[in-house]
Parts: C-alpha cells; sequence; structure tokens
C-alpha cells in the first residue's frame, strides 16, 4: 500500500485560495497512490487565529470542493487535512463553540466519508483553545482491502488524530482498541518543538504496535516557524521516512500484515492491566 504525505508550506504571501489550487494540484500528482495526506489547517494556517472566522466553511465548503475533484482526478483516498470548519446552524460569535478544527476523508470517488473533530485543543488560554469547540468522538476508518480485527487483507483500519493530540497516549489506545492499524496526524507543528513531534510519534508507533504517518506543514504563518520533518513510522518504531524542514512529498510503501506480525511476535498489548489503569475511562 502506498502512501503520499504532502507537506505543503503555508505562508502569509499565498492567499487560501491559491493554497488551495496548489494543494490540489499536489494531489493529482499523486495518481497511482493509494492513501494521500494533507496537513493541520493548511488552508488558513493552524497559528493564524485572526483568520479562523473569516476563513472558516462547512464541510462541503470550498475545500471540500477542491479536494474532492483533486481526489477523483487522482483516484485516492485523500486525508484532506483540517480546516476550520463552521458547524451548521450554529452562530459565528467568536469565543463560542461554533468553529471546529475538522479533518476531512475522501474517498476515490470524491465522497466525504468521514471527519474527525480535533479533541485536544492546543493554545492554553488563547488561539484554538478558547477559539474552537473540541471533538467528543473517536474516529476510525476502514480503507478497502481491511479484514477487521486481524490486519490480514491488503487495507488499513485508519485511526484519525491531529496535532496537540498526539502528546495524550490515551486517545490512541482508544483508536487501537476500536481496531486502528495505522495513525494519520494531520499537523502544525512549530519548529521550536520538532524533537517532541519526531520522539512523540516514534513512540506512539512503538507502545500501540502501528503505522504513524504524521503530515506536518513547511513554511512560517503568523510569526511561527513550522517544523516539517513529517514522519512515517512503522509499528515497530523504525522510521520509514522523514521530510526536511520545507515542502516536500514523502511517499512509502506500507505493508498492512506487518501491524499483525509485529503484535504477534511482541505481544505486549495483551499484557495490558486494564483493571487497574484503565485508559480508556477518560480521553
Ligand atoms: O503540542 C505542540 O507542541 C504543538 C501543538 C500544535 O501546534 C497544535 O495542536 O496546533
Amino acid at each position: 500500500m502506498r502512501a503520499s504525505l504532502i507537506q505543503i508550506a503555508v505562508d502569509p504571501d499565498e492567499s487560501v485560495n491559491s493554497r488551495r489550487q496548489r494543494a490540489a494540484a499536489l494531489v493529482r500528482e499523486q495518481r497511482g497512490a493509494d492513501l494521500v495526506v494533507l496537513p493541520e489547517l493548511w488552508p488558513v494556517g493552524a497559528f493564524a487565529y485572526q483568520s479562523y472566522a473569516e476563513e472558516a466553511e462547512s464541510l462541503d465548503g470550498p475545500t471540500y470542493d477542491v479536494m474532492a475533484k483533486a481526489a477523483s482526478d487522482a483516484g485516492v483516498w485523500l486525508h484532506a487535512g483540517s480546516i476550520v470548519e463552521k458547524a451548521a446552524g450554529s452562530g459565528s460569535a467568536e469565543g463560542s463553540s461554533t468553529l471546529y478544527n475538522t479533518s476531512l476523508i475522501l474517498s476515490p470517488a470524491g465522497e466525504l466519508v468521514s471527519t474527525y473533530r480535533k479533541i485536544h485543543r492546543f493554545g492554553f488560554d488563547e488561539g484554538e483553545a478558547v477559539m474552537m469547540g473540541a471533538g467528543d468522538e473517536l474516529v476510525i476508518v476502514p480503507l478497502p482491502g481491511t479484514v477487521a480485527g486481524t490486519g490480514a487483507g491488503t487495507g488499513f483500519t485508519l485511526g484519525l488524530a491531529t496535532c496537540y493530540d498526539l502528546r495524550f497516549p490515551e486517545l490512541f489506545r482508544g483508536l487501537v482498541d476500536a481496531g486502528a492499524q495505522a495513525f494519520v496526524v494531520p499537523a502544525g507543528w512549530p519548529a521550536r518543538r520538532r524533537e517532541h513531534w519526531t520522539l512523540l510519534a516514534r513512540a506512539r508507533a512503538v507502545e500501540n504496535q502501528a503505522y504513524v504517518l504524521a503530515c506536518g506543514t513547511a513554511g512560517t504563518h503568523a510569526g511561527v516557524e513550522q517544523a516539517g520533518h513529517s514522519i512515517v513510522v512503522d509499528p515497530w518504531g523504525e522510521v520509514l521516512a522523514e521530510a526536511g524542514p520545507d515542502e516536500e512529498v514523502l511517499t512509502v510503501e506500507l505493508d498492512p500484515a506487518k501491524v499483525a506480525t509485529t503484535r504477534e511476535q511482541f505481544p505486549a498489548l495483551k499484557d495490558r492491566r486494564l483493571g487497574l489503569a484503565d485508559p480508556r475511562r477518560d480521553c
């Protein structure tokens, strides 16, 4: 199974619409891949808080529109990264829970098959943490060819998370319990904490014996230099591919059987002591 991660640059000198067109062209170039991934909030910029309200869109808004065509032209499953979602039927006041950081998953026919609202909002007392609502649903997406629970077959069950979520291992355990074999983590991770990004991506892979496909942005927006360094880690914790700091497309071959093999040969997940500390209780 081939996956391409598009580490697009998000800079203030490019308009949101122009970036959408450029991202679509990059998706179209990935024909032949099974799965293509874009990063977190790439249309507006994860740290461009002042533009969130203006660029907020509905699930069938301009980003979906452009990405649906690109996915169907390329014939790929597309994790289109995340958008600032303006939830239908709600008001637009800043500070209310009407905006969400929402990932869009599209089929090769361009249909929106799944969405994920980021559960852990970043920013402490500002930005996303106060301007957006928090998601409260774990989301998995079985790709075609997945054989549930076995790891056999030619596809994966994806578990979805976004950026800051990477710091919360209980979310990933919950996704594993729901059947995830590969985590897809779009991000807008800052360069100054790049070591955490790499370390946490590998940790989530090792502890859950799952692939991690973590796709960040390049560039600098709202004064925050982005880390880039998108990374793909296998279920044993080996780094299969890692990008540099600039715009880049990372393409890797993944073996769905490796999840099952790793879990069988080193069955640590079976040794959990859930009665003592059940990570599924709270995430
Ligand atoms: O946890 C971090 O260091 C970065 C998180 C972040 O930038 C985000 O979630 O947007």
